[in-house]
C-alpha cells in the first residue's frame, strides 16, 4: 500500500503496511516504519526511514514492574544501543507462556532487531538472516555464548558449547572429524538397532492389549523417543548401552536428573547454583551433584577401558576403519585413537558429557514434534507410509534407503523449521560491534558495544512470514519448490545448488533464513548424525503403526528449557497398520 505521508518520492518506492502479505515471489515486504524498492534484479532494498504516523499505534497497559525493569535496562545498557527498539512490556509478558512466543509477537512489533527488556538486563533479539549470518558466521570470534556458557560450565565444563575460545580451537578440530561418512554409516545400523528394540515394545504392547480384544495402545511417544535418543547417543558417543527403551537403571536415572538440572538452570531467573552453600543448603543441588558424579564414574570407567585398548593412527587411517565391523565403533574410540592428540581424561569427559546432552534431548524433540505434525495432516501421513514402503517394503533402513526416502527426511526438516531446537541461539558480544540494521531497522544499523547478551532467534527466522509462504503451516514439500533469488537486499534467497550433495536442506541453501543447526564455525557437529538418526526412527515406527493424537492439538501444552517440548507428553494411540503383516 503506497502511504501519502512517505517521505520517498521516487515511482518504484514502495511503502506497506504491517503484516499485509506475501509479495507474488513469496518473499513479504512490511514494515510500518520503512520505505522499500525493488532493484534492477527485482530485490527489494531498503531506501528510506519513514516517519509515518498513519498507522493506529496499540497502546499497551504497562504495569510499575514493566515501567521500572524499562527504566532499569534503559539506565544500564539502553545508553548504549538507544536507537534499536525496545520491546516494552517485558517482564509481565514473560510468564505465563514460552518466551520464544513473546520473542516473536514483538518481532511482528518491533522488527528483526530489538531490544528486550528483560528484568535489569537488556537482550538484542535477532530474527533476521543477515544479522544472523554476521553474528554467527562471519564475526564468530566476535562472540562468545554467554549466558548459556555460565549455565552450562558446571556441567560441561570445557566441552565444545561453553569451552573457551583457545579450547574450543583445539577441541573442534578434532572432534568435528570423528563424524566421517563410514562412522555416519555405522550409526544407522545403531540408529535401526536401537529404533528396532523400540518398536519391539511397543508392539507387545499391543499383543497384551489383542488379548484382551483391544487393537489400539495409548502412549507417551515423547518419553519413549526420549529413552530411544538416550540409547544411540550413549552407543554412538561411547559405546555404552543404557538399555532405557527397556530398563530403568540408576544410571539412567543420573543422566535425566542431569539433564533435567541443566534444563532448569537455563530457565531460572537467576543463578542459584553459584552461591557458596548452594550445593549444601539447597536439596535439588545436592542430588545433582551426586547425579553428576555417577556420570563422571561412568564415563571415566569408559575412558579408562577405551585408553587400555588405544590403537593409534592418523586421522586418516582412522576414518578409513572397518566401522560396520569395529567393536565399539563411538566417538570415544575415535577421539582416543588419534594419534598426537592426548586429550586428559578429564577433557573427554566434558567431550563426552557435551555431546550426551547436546544430542539427546534434541533429537527425541524433532521426532515428537514430527509426529505431532503429521497425526494432524493425515494424507501427509500416509504420503510419508507409502513412501516407505515403496523404499523399504518391511526391510530396515539403511544409509542407501535414506536418500531414497526423500519425502520423510523433508518432514525431519520441516519439524525443525517450526519446532527449532533450541529455539534461540545465546551470544554475547566480546567486543564492540556494528549489527546490520536487518530486514526492517535502521539502514545503517546499530553500535553495540561489549558485553551485549543476544539472542538469535530461529524460531522467528523460520516462522517469518518475510522468507516463507505460510510460515506456520507444516508443508514438508515447501522444501523442494522454495527457490528465490528474490530477497532483501544483502539476503541471497534460497537456491539448493549452493550446497551439491546434502541430503538436508540447510543454512547456506537458505542464506541463513533456515538455522537449524547454527550455522558458521560452531554449528552443530552432530546434525548429518541427528538427521538420519530421526529419518531412521521416523521410517520405522510409521512403517510399522498408524498413529493419532490422543485428544486435541490444543491439549499438548509446550513448555521450553534447552528445547521445545510438552508439558505432560505427547500422548498418541497407536495401532499396528492393517496392511502390516505380524
Ligand atoms: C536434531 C538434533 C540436534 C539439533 C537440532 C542440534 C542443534 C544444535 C545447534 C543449533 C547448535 C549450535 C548452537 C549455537 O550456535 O549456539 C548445536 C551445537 C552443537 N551440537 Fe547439536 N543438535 C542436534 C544434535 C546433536 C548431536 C546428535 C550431537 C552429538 C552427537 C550434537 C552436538 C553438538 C555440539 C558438540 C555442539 C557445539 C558445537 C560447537 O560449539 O562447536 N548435536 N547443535
Amino acid at each position: 500500500m503506497v502511504s501519502a505521508a512517505s517521505t520517498c518520492v521516487q515511482s518504484s518506492c514502495l511503502v506497506v503496511n504491517r503484516f499485509n502479505g506475501l509479495s507474488s515471489s513469496g518473499v513479504a515486504f512490511s514494515s510500518p516504519t520503512l520505505l522499500y524498492k525493488f532493484n534492477t534484479k527485482g530485490s527489494l532494498i531498503r531506501c528510506q526511514t519513514s516517519t509515518s504516523t498513519d498507522e493506529p499505534k496499540t497502546t499497551k497497559k504497562m504495569n510499575l514492574l514493566d515501567n521500572a525493569s524499562n527504566l532499569l535496562t534503559n539506565f544500564l545498557s539502553g545508553g548504549k544501543i538507544t536507537s534499536m527498539p525496545v520491546a516494552e512490556g517485558a517482564v509481565s509478558d514473560l510468564f505465563g507462556k514460552p518466551l520464544f512466543f513473546s520473542l516473536y509477537d514483538w518481532f511482528l512489533e518491533h522488527g528483526s532487531v530489538y531490544k528486550l527488556a528483560f528484568g535489569p538486563k537488556a537482550f538484542v533479539v535477532v530474527s533476521d538472516p543477515i544479522v544472523a549470518r554476521h553474528i554467527l558466521r562471519e564475526n564468530a570470534f566476535s562472540y562468545d555464548k554467554g549466558v548459556l556458557a555460565d549455565i552450562l560450565e558446571p556441567i560441561m565444563g570445557k566441552g565444545l558449547i561453553p569451552a573457551d575460545l583457545d579450547t574450543w580451537k583445539q577441541r573442534r578440530r578434532v572432534i568435528a572429524p570423528g563424524f566421517h561418512a563410514l562412522y555416519l554409516e555405522a550409526m544407522v545400523k545403531v540408529f535401526g538397532d536401537c529404533s528396532e528394540r523400540m518398536m519391539t515394545k511397543i508392539e507387545q504392547l499391543l499383543e497384551a492389549e489383542a488379548s484382551r480384544g483391544e487393537k489400539t495402545i495409548t502412549l507417551d511417544l515423547e518419553s519413549e523417543f526420549s529413552s530411544l535418543a538416550l540409547d544411540i547417543i550413549g552407543l554412538g558417543v561411547f559405546n555404552y548401552d543404557f538399555g532405557s527403551v527397556t530398563n530403568e537403571s540408576p544410571v539412567i536415572k543420573a543422566v535425566y536428573g542431569t539433564l533435567f538440572e541443566a534444563e532448569h538452570r537455563s530457565t531460572f531467573y537467576f543463578p542459584y547454583w553459584k552461591f557458596p552453600l548452594a550445593k549444601w543448603l539447597v536439596p535439588r543441588q545436592r542430588k545433582f551433584q551426586n547425579d553428576l558424579k555417577y556420570i563422571n564414574d561412568c564415563l571415566n570407567e569408559l575412558i579408562k577401558n577405551a585408553k587400555e585398548t588405544r590403537e593409534e593412527a592418523d586421522v586418516e587411517k582412522l576414518q578409513q576403519r572397518d566401522y560396520l565391523n569395529l567393536k565399539d565403533a563411538s566417538l570415544l574410540r575415535f577421539l582416543v585413537d588419534m594419534r598426537g592428540v592426548d586429550a586428559d581424561d578429564r577433557q573427554l569427559r566434558d567431550d563426552l558429557m557435551t555431546m550426551l546432552i547436546a544430542g539427546h534431548e534434541t533429537t527425541a524433540a524433532v521426532l515428537t514434534w514430527a509426529v505431532f505434525l503429521l497425526a494432524q495432516h493425515p494424507s501427509k501421513l500416509r504420503k510419508a507410509q507409502e513412501e516407505i514402503d515403496s523404499v523399504l517394503g518391511e526391510g530396515r533402513t539403511t544409509f542407501e534407503s535414506i536418500k531414497k526416502l526423500d519425502y520423510l527426511r523433508l518432514i525431519v526438516v520441516e519439524a525443525l523449521r517450526l519446532y527449532p531446537q533450541p529455539p534461540l541461539l545465546i551470544r554475547r558480544s566480546l567486543k564492540s560491534d556494528q549489527l546490520p540494521g536487518g530486514y526492517m531497522g535502521n539502514i545503517d544499523g546499530y553500535g553495540i558495544p561489549a558485553g551485549t547478551d543476544i539472542f538469535v532467534s530461529v524460531y522467528n527466522l523460520h516462522r517469518s512470514p518475510y522468507f516463507w509462504d505460510n510460515p506456520n503451516e507444516f508443508e514438508p514439500e515447501r522444501f523442494r519448490v522454495q527457490k528465490s533469488s528474490q530477497g532483501i537486499e544483502g539476503w541471497s534467497g534460497f537456491d539448493p545448488s549452493r550446497s551439491p550433495g546434502a541430503l538436508y536442506p540447510n543454512e547456506i541453501i537458505s542464506d541463513f533464513a533456515f538455522l537449524p543447526f547454527g550455522g558458521g564455525p560452531r554449528k552443530c557437529v552432530g546434525d548429518q548424525f541427528a538427521l538420519m538418526e530421526s529419518t531412521v526412527a521416523l521410517a520405522m515406527l510409521l512403517q510399522k503403526f498408524d498413529v493419532e493424537l490422543k485428544g486435541s492439538p490444543d491439549d499438548v501444552e509446550l513448555v521450553t528449557g534447552a528445547t521445545i517440548h510438552t508439558k505432560n507428553g505427547l500422548w498418541c494411540h497407536l495401532k499396528k497398520r492393517s496392511n502390516v503383516q505380524s
